[in-house]
């Protein structure tokens, strides 16, 4: 039986655990009639008695990759006593150290490096275990690598090597240099060595000029070296190329166009320099994509959109010859913008196509210049911190990993369960899904995964939640933002744990979310809705011994959305159960209602006299203050 993966994902959890176990007897019932019909055609004629001695053999290369991506470092070791080959190749031509870069497995790395594995060893995209380690601040197997002579200058496909995917200030970063101090290497020869790719092509493409060679040759896949130079940022090559009679418009097999390659792999001067040729920013690859619409950063993608225009304008002029007068339309919408393509990390650039990560990294830091841009732009009154200067929002959150989801453990027990959580919570994932339910573990420590951008990431246009983005409490409002609308009722969280664990905090969040996705009068309501928790909070918290804001009641907060808008409308807050008793008892090392403590600092001696509130030691509750 075969079912949409997207019907799947709308079903019910119930209703979805039995279609699967259906199917998986299904998947059983066709694997052993296909056996026994093999076994037969092999001339085995011996029954096949129900299930019995029958097993299922994954190979030992699948078997190490998988233990470790789940550190299971026993099973690792029995794997290679088996027989298990540490020099198994992924299937991005990487080796097991590199998955041991990426899941931070330092365990496996050292028996790897003592069994003697290539510690330079690079994937279909020059990717060195290394790179990975560096791109995901894994600081231990940074150590590691170094300590068993791994190459830091390697380049990868697009000329990076490890340091320049070490984000500045991580211990990563700061290991490499170093490590690259102690060994006289400078950032400046770095930078030179960076060079090496574009001059030797630069060299090359001039010899081919000066022997009468055709720079519109193409390869087997019909890619040109326009394409290359375009993909790979290489500016000087590319003028060469054009100045030389290169086609501008020129398509490979899959129809994508230098300007496409140029705009996926947030190469900006080379969209500048195309667009400064006349390319055409309307040709359609082969998934019916414009190169606007395949751009890694809004900045590309605004300059993309604006030539669109002017294409579309020019198309409309009768008689329109290319000429030399289209390009000031160009060249202002070129010069209408900053130039921000120096400030691009090298994050942004190109990166493996096999690393689902690493593309997640280029989106954040994408997410990122295109907010801090338009929080500069911003100069409302009432947005007084947008004219902090524009500063990067810091987030880290990690990549989409295996164990986000609890409930597709294989084993499912106590042991398990808690294991998962435990690592999840030593990678900061405090977040992880167990089916619908999102489980949180209070850090109790800020970290950079709240900001604006990152709530960006979560809105979606359909609610469903996103693969590559991980487990967030962002990601469930915007479910329930989506469900309210499709199911035309209303919804609700039912936030649950015990004191302390983060619930207030998690219900701020829901509701920051659930405001920054009306569109209409966000600000008043980002006011409104702050200047209610402060009372809430002044009125209903005291300091308990695990929680210096308690939350003394059972909070209902009912939040009224316009169908038609689509946006927030009003917010009404109920409240039941307030703890009443401590108005009358104070347990040891707590404080009653914050208001008192509150009242106490802010009345004038005077006002303070009127309400007999000046001796303080005449009142038990506000004396015995631990606030
Ligand atoms: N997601 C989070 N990130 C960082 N710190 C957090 C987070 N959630 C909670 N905390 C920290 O834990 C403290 C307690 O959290 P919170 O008040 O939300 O707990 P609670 O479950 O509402 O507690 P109570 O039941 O006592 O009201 C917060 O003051 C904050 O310092």
């Amino acid at each position: 039986m075969e079912i949409d993966q997207c019907l799947l994902e709308s079903l019910p959890l119930g209703q979805r655990q039995r279609l699967v176990k259906r199917m998986r007897c299904d998947q059983i019932k066709a694997y052993y009639e296909r056996e026994k019909a093999f076994q037969k055609q092999e001339g085995f004629v011996k029954k096949l008695k129900h299930g019995k001695n029958h097993k299922v053999h994954f190979n030992l290369a699948d078997m190490i990759q998988d233990a470790i991506i789940h550190h299971n470092d026993k099973e690792v070791l029995r794997l290679l006593k088996d027989g298990a080959d540490p020099h198994t190749t992924l299937s991005s031509g990487g080796s097991l150290l590199h998955l041991c870069a990426r899941y931070d497995n330092a365990f496996t790395t050292e028996i790897l490096i003592e069994q003697g594995v290539n510690v330079n060893h690079q994937d279909e995209d020059f990717w060195t275990p290394m790179h990975i380690a560096c791109a995901c601040d894994h600081p231990d197997i940074v150590l590691l690598l170094l300590l068993a002579g791994a190459n830091v200058l390697l380049q990868d496909v697009n000329e990076n090597i490890p340091l320049d995917y070490a984000v500045e200030g991580t211990e990563s970063s700061c290991i490499l240099l170093t490590y690259l101090d102690e060994n006289g290497v400078d950032l400046t020869s770095l930078r030179q060595i960076k060079l090496q790719r574009p001059m030797s092509m630069l060299n090359d493409i001039k010899q081919l000029l000066s022997s009468g060679g055709n720079v519109n040759e193409k390869n087997d896949d019909g890619v040109t070296l326009l394409h290359m130079a375009c993909a790979s940022g290489y500016k000087d090559v590319a003028s060469l190329i054009l100045d030389h009679g290169a086609d501008l418009n020129v398509v490979d097999n899959q129809y994508w166009t230098p300007l496409h390659l140029a705009a996926k792999y947030g190469q900006t001067n080379l969209v500048k320099l195309l667009l400064m040729y006349q390319a055409n920013p309307n040709l359609l690859n082969c998934n019916e994509e414009k190169p606007s619409d395949i751009a890694a950063s809004e900045f590309i993608k605004e300059i993309l959109l604006k030539a669109e225009t002017v294409w579309e304008e020019k198309m409309k002029e009768p008689l329109s010859v290319p000429s030399s007068s289209q390009e000031e339309p160009y060249e202002e919408i070129i010069h209408d913008l900053p130039a921000l393509s120096n400030k691009l990390s090298p994050l942004v650039l190109p990166i493996a196509k096999q690393d689902s990560l690493l593309e997640k990294d280029t989106m954040f830091k994408d997410a990122a210049i295109g907010l801090s841009k338009q929080q500069s732009q911003d100069n409302t009154p009432e947005n007084i911190t947008a004219n902090v200067p524009a500063k990067l929002e810091q987030v880290k959150l990690m990549p989409p990993a295996p164990n986000d989801d609890l409930a597709t453990l294989s084993e499912l027990n106590d042991g398990s369960l808690l294991y998962e959580i435990q690592k999840r919570f030593g990678n900061n994932q405090i977040y992880t899904y167990i089916g619908d339910i999102l489980l949180l573990v209070n850090p109790f420590k800020e970290l950079p995964i709240y900001s604006n951008m990152v709530m960006q990431l979560y809105l979606s246009n359909t609610g469903r939640l996103c693969s590559s983005l991980p487990p967030h409490i962002f990601s469930c409002a915007e479910r329930a933002y989506h469900m309210l609308f499709q199911e035309q009722k209303p919804q609700c969280f039912i936030l649950s744990g015990e004191r302390g664990s983060g619930k207030s905090e998690a219900s701020k969040q829901i509701v920051r979310h659930l405001t920054c996705r009306s569109s209409c009068s966000r600000c008043l309501f980002d006011c409104k809705i702050k200047n209610v928790s402060t009372i809430i909070e002044a009125f209903g918290h005291a300091k308990t011994t695990l929680n210096d804001l308690s939350s003394c009641f059972i909070k209902y907060f009912e939040l009224q959305f316009c169908e038609k808008k689509k946006s927030l409308t009003g917010a009404r807050i109920y409240t039941y159960m307030l703890e009443k008793t401590r108005l009358v008892s104070q347990p040891l090392s707590q404080s009653n209602f914050l208001i008192f403590y509150l009242l106490m600092d802010g009345l004038t001696a005077e006002e303070k006299y009127g309400l007999r509130l000046n001796n303080l030691s005449a009142h038990s509750f506000p004396s015995r203050c631990c606030c």
